[in-house]
């Protein structure tokens, strides 16, 4: 079992959720990363003791350090991946929000560490590099190097404990449908931040939830899911879930399905990942199927959530578009959470980055990180451009 761990992105609603199982769990966790929040992490550090502290923005590295001087203190992409890579760490779990986790799950990836992966967006963005990278890299055991923590993923893989993955006829991921399951685009026009942050079952950070609402976030885990399991987007099926308990589901050439369910806590999948290939007990609440009393399934609504059409499209492409649809997304919500644009303005604003993409082959970390930045300026370009 995992006895220490670095957390990047202990901040975060993951990142604090990982604390409170490796406590549990008796895990020594000796590197921790924030971006900004100083705070919290020097909260963090005083009740763990890690041996290494990253704060992001280096305006607060001093105000670190003043409080921890004999600790390793670092900060920047550099310092982030020196918590990513630190030698006394069994496992690193990346928590971090957006296409900032790819780097640190490459570099911990060839520094010889296993990643509990929250961070679905290095799938997103670096699924073929990343892919190409474990296929070059001796397996020190049977446990894979990159294990899911995302809800849906952790499901797929409890599922597929002692099958053959040549068995799997499909995946049928499951989603709550969001705040706004069952609405139309007209009555989209004027919902605002806070209606788009009540997501119905789970209690998750700002990006996650947005995306939740827009669906693109399921169509985020299509593309992860094919790289976590070695499928085409094509035998991957999204149905809405409203009650969040089956976290996902596989289907086999026999036509057997299999199911894992829970009531919604990350803490689950972050244990599993944690104790993988064992199982703790550290965290779920006993799942009560009477008091559940329904659980229902619906087809999700193309038409209205559209991003989700565009990301099985950009799943299919591949190379540059995942990268793309990434990219003019977290623009998209960073905008639409400071005000700058509507919710719907979300989904339409992607939309054309995508219309407007000529494809790329992507060979590269350094050619992700390229396609990001021009598609990043191509977004703001999009948006003044219409706003003037
Ligand atoms: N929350 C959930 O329940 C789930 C989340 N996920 C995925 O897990 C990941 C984390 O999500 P979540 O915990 O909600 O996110 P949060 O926004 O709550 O936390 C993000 C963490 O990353 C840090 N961070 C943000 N930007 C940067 C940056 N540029 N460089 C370095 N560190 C940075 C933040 O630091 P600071 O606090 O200092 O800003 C914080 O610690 C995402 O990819 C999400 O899609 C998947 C399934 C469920
Ligand atoms: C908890 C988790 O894994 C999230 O990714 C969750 O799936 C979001 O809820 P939606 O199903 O609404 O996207
Ligand atoms: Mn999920």
């Amino acid at each position: 079992m995992t006895k220490s761990i670095c957390i990047l992105g202990s901040t975060g609603s993951i990142g604090v959720q990982t604390i409170d199982v490796a406590t549990k769990l008796g895990i020594k966790v000796v590197g921790l990363s924030a971006y900004k929040n100083v705070a919290l992490l020097i909260e963090q550090a005083r009740e763990l003791d890690p041996d290494i502290l990253c704060i992001g923005d280096e305006k607060y590295y001093t105000l670190l350090k003043e409080n921890f001087p004999d600790k390793i203190v670092v900060t920047g992409q550099e310092g982030l991946i020196s918590v990513a890579t630190y030698p006394a760490a069994d496992l690193i779990v990346n928590a971090l929000v957006g296409i900032s986790g790819l780097v640190p799950t490459v570099e911990a990836i060839l520094a010889g560490k296993r990643v509990a992966l929250a961070n679905k967006e290095t799938l997103v963005t670096g699924g073929k590099i990343i892919k190409r990278i474990l296929s070059q890299k001796q397996a020190k055991d049977s446990i894979p190097v990159l294990i899911p923590v995302d809800s849906e993923h952790s499901a797929i893989f409890q599922c597929l404990v002692g099958e053959d993955k040549k068995n799997i006829k499909k995946i049928i991921l499951t989603a709550s449908g969001g705040p706004f399951r069952g609405k139309k685009l007209k009555d989209l026009q004027s919902v605002n931040v806070e209606d788009v942050l009540k997501h119905p079952t789970w209690n998750m950070g700002r990006k996650i939830t947005v995306d939740s609402a827009t669906l693109i976030n399921k169509g985020f885990e299509v593309i992860e899911a094919m790289f976590f399991f070695d499928k085409k987007c094509d035998d991957i099926d999204v149905v809405i879930h409203p009650q969040s308990i089956i976290h996902s589901m596989v289907e086999f050439i026999d036509g057997s399905v299999k199911a894992q369910l829970s009531y919604p806590d990350m803490r689950l999948p972050i244990e599993y990942a944690l104790t993988f290939p064992e199982r703790g007990k550290a965290v779920a609440a006993p799942l009560d199927l009477v008091r559940v009393k329904n659980l229902t399934f619906e087809e999700p609504d193309f038409d209205t959530f559209f991003l989700l059409k565009i990301a099985y499209e950009c799943a299919k492409k591949g190379e540059s578009y995942p990268i793309v649809l990434n990219a003019a997304n977290e623009e998209a919500v960073k905008y639409f959470l400071e005000g700058k644009i509507g919710f719907v303005d979300i989904m339409k604003y992607v939309a054309k980055n995508i219309e407007s993409h000529r494809g790329q082959k992507v060979e590269s970390i350094q050619d992700v990180l390229e396609i990001d930045t021009e598609t990043r300026q191509k977004f703001k370009n999009l948006v003044e451009g219409e706003k003037s």
